[in-house]
């Protein structure tokens, strides 16, 4: 393969207007954190080459799980041998490794022993701790049945406290109470944190958490009363042995349930926890962390579909001036440049809401919960919003990419399969938007009671009759304060809603489910307010150069978000028509004065090759001679003739000759 650098993509780079090592050290916290991630992924992607790891795309899913497994196995002790502690360069690492590939340990680390150590008392960290650290116990998080995954109260598993023995009977009574889905159950863990509804001197105390062992320590055969197995192929995530569990009558010690923030005591007495939700815990710090996985793909997927727009020629645009790059139609930009916004909103949004999340954890730690509310609607909420444009953005790159992006060898198939369950997993997203409406609409009482809000939360004093004075600057503080009108507007809206319901009678439920949609509204009118502003500020903090160019990135992000939601934000008269169509011209100028700069800011991200997994994201461009390589490597192409030509093909071929002649002689006669 040729090693020179498409003439198109050189070019493009030699136009840049800034300097995108600048914008990379941003991401990676400086010139010395960036080479040192260079250095790690690199020295991965070259020691996997050389251990003969295989392209994903191209194995069977029992060759995804054992070749996953064989790299999560070379990710930690590489982690070990490096001795690596910074969670960044551990990212890094696993980023190099794994890239989009599901693996059978993550939730180990990130579900397993995270929830474990956040539930666990002093006295079972000491014990258990390291008994998982050392993998003697490998694990996963076991919640979601076959009959509920969203609502947790109606998990029918049970965990029956018995004071004669000082144990816990695990029990799944029906077909429905099976645990299902959990990442790596099916086949390689052997313990487990299950939830289940504790049940003591017959009262029923709501969910709670216990360590379950389920297969020997040493022949890795399911103990007794255990039935466990993978739940067979899904829409992707094939690396991954997502399992069943069915308990039948389990017993485990009653030092296994996990005690940190409640106990029963040996005679079954139940002490309560200081708040019920913090059983929670597990999910709200994955829910942050997804943030972050998402924004990844996103970045990754429109790193291939902008370089892959900059060498793909066709069509012209002036009958007869030859044909140009694909990356110079409108409509191209108009479907790209505004992923490449989402990709930096995104990544912003992740940073800050895992300090959010690290700074309130803390407060937990100390015993104080007042911040626990809005970190739940804060978290959920971005998860599902940011899950949704990464996973929409996505699509919309491989759609981009044309034929070619249909193909494995685009890497955009891995990368969408890998993010699409983001929607789901960790809270369906419309469940967790509609706890981020819960608080909203409990701030909105709060203003109405003239309570003081958090800071964040002011935006919902809404000023009725408010009129933008948006112009065609587009000054930031107008732009940001429109997102602030409309989400206050419609988180006011649906709470007066709600108010009128309940006053004329209808139950809370009803009412609640009547305006379902609305309150989804204003979850995600909230969250996305949240990211313009987050990426505002971030981008204040640039100058030069870069700082022009990531102002225009931001204004094309605000203002396409807000002409994909006009009607939100025209109501009410809030923007008029005339401000209307001065947006849309002006994101067709931000497209224009983004163009320069598109591929240099997808180089940014600094995807190693290896990472992207794809003939068209490719540094050097060469794209065709990537995907022929792909096509000759095809399992298809080993044989000349393949043995089905002889089995079906040519016996179908040869009775279809067989019935013309016969139709033939027929038609003679
Ligand atoms: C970076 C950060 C740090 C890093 C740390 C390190 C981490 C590493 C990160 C690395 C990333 C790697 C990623 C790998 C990929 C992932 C692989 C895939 C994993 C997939 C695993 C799974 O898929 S695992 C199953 C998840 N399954 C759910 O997710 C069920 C949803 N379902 C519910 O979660 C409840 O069912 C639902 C709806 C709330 C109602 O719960 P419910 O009925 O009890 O509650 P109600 O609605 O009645 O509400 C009652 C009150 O509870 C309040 N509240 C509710 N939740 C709360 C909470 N969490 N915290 C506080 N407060 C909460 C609420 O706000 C109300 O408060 P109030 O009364 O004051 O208004
Ligand atoms: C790849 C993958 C990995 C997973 N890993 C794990 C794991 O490791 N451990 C684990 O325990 N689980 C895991 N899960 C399960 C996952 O957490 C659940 O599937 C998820 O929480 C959604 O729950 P559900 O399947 O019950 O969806 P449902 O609740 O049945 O959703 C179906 C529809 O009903 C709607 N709906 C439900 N309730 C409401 C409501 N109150 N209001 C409005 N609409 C509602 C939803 O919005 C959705 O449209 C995994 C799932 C996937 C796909």
């Amino acid at each position: 393969m040729s090693t020179a650098v498409n003439p198109d993509l050189l070019q493009e780079r030699n136009r840049a207007t800034f300097d995108p090592s600048q914008l990379t050290y941003f991401l990676y916290d400086g010139a010395e954190k960036t080479k040192r991630k260079r250095y790690i992924q690199n020295l991965a992607i070259q020691e996997l080459s050389r251990m003969g790891m295989k392209q994903y795309a191209t194995l069977s899913r029992e060759e995804q799980y054992k070749q996953a497994l064989q790299k999560h196995a070379y990710y930690v002790q590489t982690q070990q041998r490096l001795g690596l502690t910074d969670p960044h360069e551990k990212e890094h690492l696993f980023q190099a490794v794994l890239p989009c590939e599901a693996s059978p340990l993550t939730l180990h680390k990130s579900a397993f022993v995270n929830t474990f150590a956040m539930l666990a008392s002093e006295e079972q960290k000491r014990k258990w701790l390291p008994l998982m650290k050392e993998f003697r116990m490998v694990g996963t998080y076991v919640q979601t049945e076959m009959g509920h995954g969203s609502f947790l109260r109606g998990l029918e598993t049970t965990a029956t406290y018995d004071p004669r023995t000082q144990e816990f009977v695990l029990h799944c009574p029906t077909i429905s109470s099976i645990k299902f889905w959990p990442g790596g159950l099916g086949k390689t863990s052997n313990s487990c944190v299950v939830m289940a509804q504790l049940i003591s001197n017959g009262q029923k105390l709501g969910m709670h958490s216990f360590l379950v062992q389920i297969r020997d320590l040493d022949t890795h055969q399911p103990l007794s009363g255990v039935t466990v197995g993978d739940i067979g192929n899904k829409f992707g995530y094939h690396g991954n042995d997502n399992g069943f569990l069915k308990l039948d009558n389990v017993r485990i010690p009653r030092e296994n349930m996990l005690m940190r923030h409640s106990q029963i005591l040996p005679d079954g007495t139940y002490v309560k926890p200081k708040n019920d939700r913090l059983m929670y815990g597990g999910m709200t710090s994955l829910r942050a962390g997804i943030v972050g996985v998402v924004s990844q793909r996103i970045s990754m997927a429109v790193t291939i579909a902008v370089r892959y727009s900059a060498v793909r020629r066709q069509s012209e645009i002036q009958p007869g001036g030859g044909e140009v790059q694909v990356l110079d139609f409108q409509t191209q930009q108009f479907r790209l440049f505004p992923q490449i916004a989402v990709a930096y909103a995104t990544t912003i949004a992740s940073r800050s809401i895992s300090d959010y999340y690290q700074r309130v954890s803390a407060q937990i730690e100390k015993g104080d919960l007042q911040e626990l509310p809005m970190l739940h609607a804060l978290s959920a909420g971005l998860k599902a919003y940011c899950g949704w444009i990464c996973m929409d953005g996505v699509e919309v790159c491989r759609l981009a990419c044309g034929g070619h992006g249909y193909s494995q060898a685009s890497g955009l198939p891995k990368i969408y399969v890998d993010t699409t369950p983001a929607c789901t997993y960790e809270g369906e997203n419309f469940v967790l938007m509609l706890q981020t409406a819960r608080y909203l609409i409990k701030c909105c009482r709060k203003v109405a009671e003239g309570e003081a809000l958090p800071e964040v939360m002011n935006f919902l004093k809404v000023n009725p009759g408010e009129k933008s004075r948006l112009d065609a600057q587009l000054f930031m503080p107008q732009l940001i304060q429109a997102y602030r009108h409309r989400a206050g507007r419609i988180a006011q809206e649906v709470s007066q809603k709600l108010q009128a319901a309940i006053s004329k009678g209808v139950n809370a439920g009803q009412a609640w489910n009547s305006n379902s949609v609305q309150l989804i509204n204003a979850g995600k009118a909230f969250s996305q307010l949240y990211l313009v502003q987050d990426f505002a500020q971030t981008v204040q903090s640039f100058g030069g150069k870069l700082r022009e160019v990531m102002e225009a990135l931001w204004r094309l992000f605000a203002v396409s978000g807000i002409l994909n939601a006009l009607g939100d934000f025209m109501l009410d008269g809030y923007i008029s028509s005339q401000q209307a169509a001065m947006l849309q011209q002006r994101l067709l100028d931000l497209l224009s004065e983004l163009r320069p700069n598109a591929v240099a800011l997808v180089d940014a991200f600094d995807f190693p090759d290896a990472v992207l997994d794809s003939a068209l994201g490719r540094w050097d461009g060469q794209v065709y001679e990537a995907l022929y390589d792909y096509s000759l490597r095809s399992k298809l192409n080993e044989k000349q003739v393949l043995d089905a030509y002889h089995k079906y093909q040519r016996p179908f071929m040869e009775s279809q000759w067989k019935q013309n002649k016969a139709a033939a002689l027929t038609s003679r006669l």
